[in-house]
């Protein structure tokens, strides 16, 4: 069977991703990111809010009756004139430089309150029928405040299985064979950096650079996570945060196969973008609390752009990630995301290791 390619919703997705990552760039530049706290007390900045209004517009002007999942929500705003005005001020500049490339995501956001109303046009519960993209504005909050890695993501399900999928690094080495790296500093430029992966079910996932603009949405170079023939020299990432994925865990698994090379630390879908491009090879999600359900933008663009470069992703108890739920990932628990040759192995190590807590 042909699968199909989605050649319109890939191009708009790596367009409506590079516009957001404009905007998220300026801000991750600046000293004050206008951080405020949610009720959960994670972070979100500026760069959140106006990323999603971007992102939000560009579908909407293309697929007007597609369902959206996105991270963020307007009440903050809505309370707050200032914030709204300083987000306002950011969106209505915010422009790709190929005005053919504009003009096909509708152009610029009417006024303030159609940017707030687009915010909360991300609040589909999800589920198992029809169109429904998943956008994470800007993932991995805490490095971008950090001057680590972060992503942009924007990833399209059908009947709950992720079709498309795009994600905007903007502080990844342009470079597919450059080592794995955590961040570059906020004063450094972005010279060399900055990188967008993306993927349709069935064809493959590529890289090319991020702030190039390019009408064809299958223009970039394929990618492929590294054959390991002998595990002990595999490359892990994880989390910086220690709160989201268990480092303890992760490196009493690392102890089991042999592996002695400290793990790579980065924040954000990056890790996924990361080891699809053989940067890296392993990324495991281990879960630090019983009730924390994984958010669906934090996985569905990595998933797929994982799966369609030779690799297999899985929960910790082997099971792949259900999109299908609803926001969360309510059927999985953690990640584990490795070439398909060894995932099996690597698997059977987790689960060792997690055994007393399975
Ligand atoms: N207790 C927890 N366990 C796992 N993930 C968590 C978590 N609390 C928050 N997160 C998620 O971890 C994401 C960042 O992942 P990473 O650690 O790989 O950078 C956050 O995305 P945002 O930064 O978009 O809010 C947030 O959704
Ligand atoms: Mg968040
Ligand atoms: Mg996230
Ligand atoms: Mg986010």
């Amino acid at each position: 069977m042909i699968l199909p390619k989605y050649e319109k919703e890939l191009q708009i997705a790596q367009l409506a991703v590079q516009r957001a990552s404009i905007l998220t760039k300026r801000v991750f530049h600046e000293k004050a990111k206008g951080t405020v706290d949610k009720n959960d007390k994670s972070p979100v900045t500026i760069g959140d809010f106006g990323a999603q209004a971007l992102i939000i517009a560009a579908l909407q002007h293309n697929f007007p009756d597609d369902a959206i999942v996105a991270e963020e929500e307007s009440a903050k705003l809505k309370e707050d004139a200032n914030l709204r005005s300083t987000i306002w001020d950011l969106v209505k500049d915010t422009k790709l430089d190929d005005p053919a490339a504009e003009a096909l995501l509708g152009g610029p956001i009417k006024d303030i309150d159609a940017m707030v109303e687009l915010i909360d046009r991300g609040n589909s519960p999800g589920g198992s029928q029809g169109r429904i993209w998943a956008i994470d504005p800007i993932d991995g909050t805490k490095g971008f405040l950090r001057g680590g890695q972060y992503a942009v993501c924007l990833a399209l399900m059908i009947d709950g299985d992720v079709k498309v999928g795009a994600l905007g690094c903007p502080n990844l080495p342009i470079d597919d064979s450059a080592r794995l790296t955590t961040g570059i500093g906020e004063n450094q430029t972005d010279e060399g950096h900055g990188v967008l992966f993306s993927a349709v079910q069935g064809h493959g996932a590529t890289s090319r650079a991020l702030a190039t603009v390019n009408l064809d949405a299958e223009a970039g170079t394929p990618i492929s996570m590294r054959a390991i023939d002998d595990l002990t020299k595999a490359n892990f990432c994880e989390s910086v945060e220690a709160g989201h994925s268990s480092h303890g865990d992760q490196a009493a698994i690392s102890q089991k196969l042999g592996i002695t090379e400290p793990s790579v630390r980065m924040d954000s879908q990056a890790k996924y973008g990361s080891i699809a491009r053989g940067a890296g090879d392993i990324y495991l999600r281990l879960p630090v609390s019983a009730t924390y359900q994984e958010k669906i933008w934090d996985h569905a663009a990595g998933d797929l752009i994982v799966r369609e470069s030779g690799g297999h992703v899985t929960d910790i108890h082997g099971k792949r990630l259900d999109f299908s739920i609803g926001r969360t990932l309510a059927g999985n628990k953690g990640v584990v995301a490795a070439p398909l040759a060894v995932h099996g192995k690597v698997l059977e190590a987790v689960q060792e290791v997690l055994s007393a807590k399975l």
